[in-house]
C-alpha cells in the first residue's frame, strides 16, 4: 500500500505541475491572441477602406469584410476556447480528481489507468490526463462494480473489467489519502463528505454521487422521470447533477436555456446558485411556478383565491362556440376597426373541424389580411399619396430610417404603403396578440360564474391564444409534492416538447390545500396525456444522522421505518423539551441558542413569520424573509415553509406543540420536515401556548 501511495503522490504531483504548466501557456496564449487581434483590427479598419463608388469596388470591399470579419470570428473563438480550458483547469487545480479506474479491455495486453475529475482536461487528444465525470468510462466508477462489466459509449455497449476502483482524498498536489473499493465496504470518502459543516450555499456532490442516484443522473430515455425520495436523500443535489449531466450530455444540441428549473422560493433558487457554476455550466432558467405564469397574467384583472378548474375548462375548450359578447371591438384613435360582431362572423367562417387555437389564428389571418387590403388599395390613392409627400423630416426618419425620395409611381407607392404599415402598426399589433378576444369572459361562460381564478386565466390564455414554449427541452421540478394536478395540467400544455424531472416527497407535503398532490395521481395524468413515467425511489439518508432520521422518519410511514438506510450512522440523540408558554420557550432557547457553534450556520424553525419575527427580534438574530440570502454563519430564525428544501448543522425547533404542527391531516408531515432540515443536532420545543 506504501508504493502505491508513492506512485499515486507522484501522479499527483505530475498532473498537478502539468495544470500548473498549462494555465501559465494558457495566460500567455490569451494575452497575445488578445494583442494580435486588437492590433489586427486596427490595421485592417485602417486598410479597409470602404469603397462603394462602383459595383467592382462593392465587391471588393464587401469580400475584404468578409475576410476581416472571418479573421476576428477565428480570434474570438480561440479566445473562448482558451477560457474555457482555463476555467476548467482553475476548477481542476484545487482536487485534480477524486477517482481512478484501472481498466483490462479484452483486446489490448496492458492495463489503461484513468483518472476521473470535476473537469476533462488533456494534453494531447488520444490521451486523456483527467476524464470528465460525466464521460461513458465515469460511469463505471458511479456503478461501483468490480470485474467483467459493460459501459456505453457513442451507443455501443463496451466489454471491460474493472481491475481497481480507487478513491482520493487529495488537496491541490497533496494525496491525503486513498481507499480502494476492492478494500473498504463502506464509501469512506462518502462518510468523510457527509461528516463536514453545512454551509449557506450548496454544495456539488461529483465525487460521491451514488449508484442509485447515478442511475437518476444519467437517465436518457424516459420521458418523465418521477423522483420519490425521502427527506435528505439527495433529490435537490441530483437534479443539479443531472442538469449538469444533459447539458454536457447533449451539448450539439441543447444550451442552459432550454432547461427549465422550477423552485420552490427566492431563498431556496440562492441556497442552489452555485452549484452549476461550480460544475462548469451556466445556470438553466430557474424560478418560480408563479414567476413562470407571470407573462399568462393580465396585471390589470383582479383575481380570486377560489380553485382552479383546468380538467374541465379543458374539456370545454375544445368545441367552443365563442359568442359575439366574448370579443372585443378593435378600435385606434377612437375610430372601431372591427366591432365585435364582424370578428364574431369572421370567427364562425372559420372551419369547425379545426382545434379552438387554430380557429382564432385563422380569424388573425383572416383579419390582419383585411388591413393589408386596405392599405394596399390606399396606397394608390392620390389622396395618401400626398399625405407621403407632406411629412416633416423628423417622420420621415421614424417611419423609413431615412428621409425619402421617390421618383417613380412604384417608388411612391411602395413608400406610402409603408406609411400606412407604420400608421396601423398598433392595430396590426392589438390583432396579432389577439386582444380582441376577452378571455375572463370566456372563463365567465365556461364555469358559469363571477369569480376569476389566476390560473384558469393563464390556462385559457395559454390554449386559446397557443403560447406554448417550443423551445424548452427539460423542465425540472424540485419539491413536485407541492404543486396541484392543475399545476401541471398547465405545463404539460405549456411545454409540449419537454423531457420532465419531477422530484419530491409526499412526507413533505406541508401547504393547506384542497387538493394535495398524490404521486399515483400525477402519473395517471403524465399517462391521459401519453407520457410514460418512469418512478426511482431513493431512501439512504444522507443528511441527517442516524439518531435524527430515525426522529423524522417516525412522522412518516410505518414502512418507511423499514426502508431507509442511514450512512451517518448513531449521532447526538434529539432533545425534546415541553415550555409551559411562550415566556418559558424565550428562556430556554436563550440556553439552546448560547451553545450552538457559533462558526457554522443554525436555524431556529417556527410554525409562521409572526413567531420568527418574535423570536428574531428579541434575540437580535436575521429573520429570514423569501427574498434574502442565507449568512454564511450564525443563528437565523425563518419559519418552516422557508426552511424546506434548506439544511443546517444545528436546529431548534421552537413552537412543535403548535396547532400548526398538530393539524390533523398535515401536522405529521410538518414534523417530518421540520426534523429533517437538521443534519448534526436537533432540539424540539414542544411549547403549549
Ligand atoms: N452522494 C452524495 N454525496 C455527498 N453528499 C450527498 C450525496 N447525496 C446527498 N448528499 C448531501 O445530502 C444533503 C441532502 O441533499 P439534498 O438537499 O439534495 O436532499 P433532498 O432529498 O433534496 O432533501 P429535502 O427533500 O429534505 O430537501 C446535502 O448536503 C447533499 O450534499
Amino acid at each position: 500500500m506504501e508504493d502505491i501511495f508513492k506512485t499515486e503522490q507522484s501522479h499527483l504531483s505530475y498532473v498537478y505541475k502539468t495544470l500548473q504548466d498549462t494555465l501559465q501557456s494558457i495566460n500567455e496564449s490569451l494575452d497575445t491572441n488578445a494583442d494580435t487581434a486588437k492590433s489586427f483590427k486596427k490595421k485592417s479598419g485602417q486598410e479597409t477602406a470602404l469603397n462603394f463608388d462602383s459595383y467592382a469596388d462593392n465587391l471588393d470591399t464587401f469580400a475584404a469584410i468578409e475576410t476581416m470579419n472571418k479573421q476576428i470570428d477565428y480570434f474570438n473563438n480561440k479566445q473562448t476556447q482558451l477560457q474555457n480550458i482555463k476555467s476548467n483547469i482553475t476548477r481542476l487545480l484545487p482536487a485534480p480528481y477524486f477517482a481512478k479506474m484501472d481498466l483490462k479491455y479484452p483486446d489490448e495486453e496492458e492495463i489503461s489507468s484513468f483518472y476521473i475529475g470535476s473537469a476533462g482536461f488533456s494534453k494531447t487528444t488520444e490521451n486523456p490526463m483527467i476524464l470528465d465525470w460525466r464521460s461513458p468510462i465515469a460511469d463505471l466508477y458511479y456503478n461501483n462494480k468490480m470485474g467483467s462489466t459493460t459501459y456505453n459509449a457513442n451507443n455501443r455497449a463496451i466489454n471491460v473489467t474493472v481491475k481497481t476502483r480507487r478513491q482520493f482524498l487529495l488537496h491541490d498536489d497533496v494525496l491525503q489519502n486513498i481507499f480502494d473499493s476492492n478494500l473498504a465496504i463502506k464509501d469512506p470518502l462518502l462518510l468523510e463528505t457527509l461528516q463536514k459543516s453545512k454551509n449557506n450555499e450548496m454544495n456539488s456532490i461529483t465525487a460521491t454521487i451514488q449508484k442509485e442516484q447515478n442511475t437518476i443522473i444519467r437517465d436518457t430515455t424516459s420521458q418523465a422521470l418521477l423522483v420519490n425520495g425521502i427527506a435528505g436523500s439527495g433529490k435537490t443535489s441530483v437534479v443539479l447533477q443531472r442538469i449538469a449531466y444533459l447539458l454536457y450530455h447533449y451539448r450539439n444540441q441543447i444550451i442552459s436555456n432550454n432547461v427549465l428549473l422550477l423552485t420552490p422560493n427566492s431563498l431556496f433558487t440562492s441556497y442552489i446558485n452555485k452549484v452549476l457554476p461550480s460544475l462548469g455550466e451556466e445556470a438553466p432558467l430557474q424560478m418560480t411556478f408563479e414567476q413562470m405564469l407571470e407573462p399568462y397574467i393580465d396585471e390589470k384583472i383582479e383575481f380570486e383565491d377560489n380553485s382552479s378548474h383546468l380538467s374541465y375548462i379543458s374539456n370545454n375548450l375544445s368545441n367552443l362556440n365563442i359568442p359575439e359578447k366574448s370579443f372585443r371591438n378593435i378600435k385606434l384613435n377612437g375610430l372601431s376597426i372591427f366591432n365585435k360582431s364582424t370578428i364574431k362572423k369572421i370567427f364562425d367562417q372559420t372551419s369547425k373541424s379545426i382545434t379552438i387555437d387554430k380557429r382564432i389564428d385563422a380569424t388573425t389571418t383572416v383579419m390582419i389580411g383585411i388591413i393589408e387590403e386596405n392599405i394596399e388599395s390606399n396606397s394608390r390613392d392620390g389622396k395618401f399619396q400626398s399625405q407621403l409627400s407632406e411629412l416633416t423630416d423628423l417622420q420621415q426618419e421614424r417611419i423609413f430610417g431615412h428621409n425619402i425620395t421617390p421618383n417613380s409611381d412604384k417608388t411612391t407607392q411602395l413608400a406610402t404603403k409603408k406609411m400606412l404599415f407604420y400608421r396601423n402598426r398598433k392595430l396590426i399589433s392589438l390583432i396579432k396578440h389577439k386582444k380582441y378576444l376577452n378571455i375572463k369572459s370566456i372563463i365567465q361562460l365556461i364555469l358559469n360564474t363571477d369569480s376569476l381564478n389566476h390560473l384558469d386565466y393563464a390556462y385559457t390564455k395559454l390554449r386559446l391564444l397557443n403560447l406554448t414554449k417550443k423551445d424548452l427541452k427539460f423542465v425540472m421540478i424540485d419539491e413536485i409534492q407541492d404543486y396541484s394536478l392543475d399545476q401541471i395540467i398547465f405545463m404539460i400544455a405549456a411545454f409540449p416538447n419537454v423531457k420532465w424531472t419531477l422530484v419530491g416527497d409526499e412526507f413533505q407535503s406541508i401547504r393547506e390545500s384542497n387538493t394535495p398532490l398524490k404521486f399515483d395521481d400525477l402519473k395517471e395524468l403524465f399517462a391521459q396525456n401519453n407520457i410514460k413515467t418512469t418512478q426511482k425511489d431513493l431512501y439512504t439518508s444522507y443528511r441527517s444522522s442516524g439518531e435524527i432520521t430515525k426522529a423524522f422518519v417516525a412522522h412518516g410511514s410505518t414502512e418507511l421505518i423499514n426502508r431507509i438506510k442511514i450512512i451517518q450512522t448513531g449521532g447526538i440523540k434529539p432533545q425534546f423539551l415541553v415550555n409551559s408558554g411562550i415566556n418559558e420557550l424565550m428562556e430556554h432557547l436563550k440556553a439552546q441558542m448560547t451553545s450552538l457553534n457559533k462558526d457554522t450556520l443554525s436555524a431556529v424553525i417556527t410554525s409562521d413569520s409572526d413567531l420568527a419575527t418574535t423570536i428574531g427580534q428579541k434575540f437580535n438574530i436575521p429573520i429570514i424573509s423569501n427574498s434574502d440570502r442565507l449568512p454564511q454563519k450564525g443563528i437565523v430564525v425563518l419559519p418552516l415553509i422557508l426552511a424546506k428544501g434548506l439544511e443546517f448543522d444545528d436546529v431548534i425547533i421552537a413552537d412543535a406543540g403548535s396547532t400548526y404542527y398538530l393539524d390533523k391531516d398535515l401536522g405529521e408531515n410538518r414534523l417530518y420536515t421540520a426534523f429533517s432540515r437538521a443534519s448534526r443536532s436537533l432540539v424540539v420545543n414542544e411549547t403549549i401556548f
